[in-house]
């Protein structure tokens, strides 16, 4: 009998696309959303009408054939980097040691990722009339959009700019969202909020256009509570005039841990949210009674009288009425358009792709009404949804704006597809550094896997870590397989280790400056009963048996089930969602996310 071939994950999933391709009836010519790792290597040309720099495009959806919409028009585009440098840092991966950094480092100062100086701004939309044709008024746009760029990059030297995105398209909808939407939602995720929150936008949005800007602190779960707290101040000082709200999709005791052996999968529950009244008290503080919202004032009670009644949302969520946008809608819009036009509120929720837009679109509706994925820019065209008669919800595809942050780091904040990258190891030791990750991975070294094929050779000296090593001792303990050779897939172990920091299981948040010093002020304040309450979580003294979904008693040293998969997937092709806030450690014992960054606090 021929011996059997090994054939990887990897491979699968190519014939299976090849195959759905093939019923699509597609020829096969154009890169879809999961094969756009052929493209790696590829240098590609610059296609897009506006673009003036080399850039990669990433996360795309299945070709469409001619003459029909095309979904591609709206994926992220990043610039490239060079093949000497995805080298050069694969090199550093291998060759330096890990240091653990202090505290202090993970203080992050928002004058220090957008420096003010450094012409850190967006791409403004020119200025138009009625008598411009549609063709001149693109042609207008696309020159003011590269003129923007070189701007950016002259006072910019290479290297210095974090990945941004630079596809007009994409541009555009913002454009858009912010012309017709009278109060916007800037979204962003509590774990680094400076990173998302650029202040050109915010003084754009505040001065030029004389709207008001909620600051949603979005995944709240995924934060120690004094720190929701501190970030909370941190951006009122700096902000005076920002109304800002804590939030969170998917509230719950979390987490699991990252060794943690079963995984839950359950319905989404999107009545759950903690922060709608705190939203819908922005709102009416914001409209001063020039917009009637009694109408979701009521929902908002009919649906929690629904929920502590059977945990279901109520009937009334069951009818959304969706606008969808034509391309038209996005060329001649008004940029000054009446405000609360027909008695309508009309909330834009923007933010970096990844942040939770969508998830709060969901959340506020109470259903699930957009698609949430893992996979940043899974938005790509913004539509309209009726919350109730007078509230009017608007979502927009993510876009991440230029700043100076660290690359590693914007990685790790989740705004860029990990199954596409090309060296996540650089990633992986930023990571390590700042998390106590030996002891939460509980990895064993490589150098000391192979002297426990040689007795007598052990116990000499702890041996050092580099981000290479990290992956390998991952790799080993997955199981995680060459297909050809059967060697350790590192590159699967590093790409499942920064899904684990995405999904906000490896805990990495950064503090406001000044926090360590001021902990102790932040760890009492008067504040903590409110943001725990916001973030499900009783009191963290809470016993055995207190709360639902018990898991089983099976030990957490075991390596869990397939979590971190290779694909950045839907969360909502089967309309569940991961079991936030409801997995167990061992019987009994709710699992301390936060353990992670209380570990690295007292080193
Ligand atoms: N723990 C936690 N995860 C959340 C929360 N909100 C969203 N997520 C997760 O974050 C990921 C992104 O959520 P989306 O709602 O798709 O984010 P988005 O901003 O619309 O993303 P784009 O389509 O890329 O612009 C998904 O994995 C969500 O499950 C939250 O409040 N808590």
């Amino acid at each position: 009998m021929p011996r059997k071939k090994p054939f990887s994950n990897k491979q699968k999933k190519k014939q299976l696309q090849v195959k759905r391709e093939r019923k699509r009836g597609d020829t096969g010519s154009g890169p879809s959303s999961r094969n756009a790792s052929l493209e790696r290597g590829e240098r590609q040309s610059d296609t897009s009408d506006s673009e003036t720099t080399d850039v990669k495009r990433i996360n795309q959806q299945p070709f469409s054939r001619d003459g029909r919409y095309d979904p591609n028009r709206f994926r992220l585009h990043f610039e490239k980097e060079s093949k000497e440098e995805v080298e050069r840092r694969k090199k550093l991966a291998r060759d330096t040691v890990l240091q653990p950094v202090s505290d202090k480092e993970l203080e992050v100062d928002i004058n220090d990722i957008y420096p003010p100086d450094k012409g850190l701004g967006f791409p403004r939309r020119p200025s138009w009339t009625y008598e411009m044709t549609r063709e001149s008024l693109l042609r207008k746009e696309e020159k003011s959009y590269r003129d923007y760029l070189e701007d950016l990059h002259s006072r910019n030297p290479i290297g210095t700019l974090s990945h941004f995105e630079h596809n007009l398209e994409t541009w555009r909808q913002l454009w858009r969202v912010l012309e017709m939407s009278d109060v916007i939602l800037l979204i962003v995720d509590i774990r680094h909020p400076v990173l998302q929150f650029p202040p050109d936008l915010y003084h754009y949005i505040t001065a030029e256009l004389h709207k008001q800007v909620i600051l949603v602190m979005n995944k709240a779960d995924l934060s120690p509570p004094p720190l929701v707290i501190a970030w909370k101040h941190y951006m009122t000082s700096q902000f005076p005039h920002l109304e800002i709200v804590c939030f969170t999709s998917h509230p719950g005791p979390s987490y699991s841990t990252v060794l943690q052996k079963r995984r839950m999968r359950r319905k989404a529950d999107w009545s759950r949210a903690g922060g709608l009244k705190d939203l819908f008290k922005a709102c009416q503080d914001i409209t001063a009674g020039r917009v009637d919202l009694s109408s979701w004032e009521q929902k908002i009670q009919r649906d929690a009288a629904a929920e502590r009644l059977d945990g279901e949302a109520a009937d009334g969520a069951e009818s959304v009425l969706v606008e969808h946008q034509t391309d038209s809608a996005l060329e001649m819009s008004n940029p000054a358009q009446e405000l609360y036009k027909d008695g309508v509120l009309t909330l834009g929720c923007i933010g970096f792709p990844n942040v939770g837009k969508s998830s709060v679109i969901n959340s506020l509706v109470g259903k699930k009404v957009v698609s949430v994925s893992r996979t940043p820019g899974h938005t790509k065209y913004f539509q309209t949804y009726y919350l109730t008669p007078t509230v009017k919800l608007c979502d927009c595809p993510g876009l991440v704006f230029p700043s100076r942050v660290n690359k590693q780091l914007q990685i790790l904040a989740g705004l860029y597809p990990v199954s596409q990258l090309q060296e996540p190891y650089t990633s992986v030791g930023y990571l390590c550094e700042r998390t106590p990750f030996l002891s939460v991975l509980k990895l064993k070294h490589p150098s000391l896997q192979e002297l426990d094929h040689q007795p007598g050779q052990r116990g000499l000296k702890e041996p050092e870590w580099t981000a290479w090593d990290v992956c390998e001792a991952w790799a080993e303990r997955r199981g995680y397989k060459t297909a050809k050779a059967a060697r350790n897939d590192v590159y699967r172990a590093a790409n499942s280790l920064l899904r684990l920091a995405i999904d906000g299981r490896l805990c990495l948040c950064l503090r406001p400056p000044g926090y360590s010093c001021l902990r102790e002020h932040w760890e009492n304040h008067q504040d903590l009963p409110e943001i725990m309450a916001l973030q499900g979580r009783a009191t963290e003294e809470e016993g055995p048996g207190d709360r639902e979904d018990e898991e089983d008693g099976e030990s957490s040293s075991e390596p869990e089930e397939e979590r971190d998969r290779d694909a950045d997937d839907d969360e909502d092709g089967d309309d569940e969602d991961e079991g936030f806030g409801h997995q167990r450690n061992a019987p009994g014992h709710a699992v301390n996310m936060f353990d992670v960054l209380r570990e690295n606090e007292c080193e």
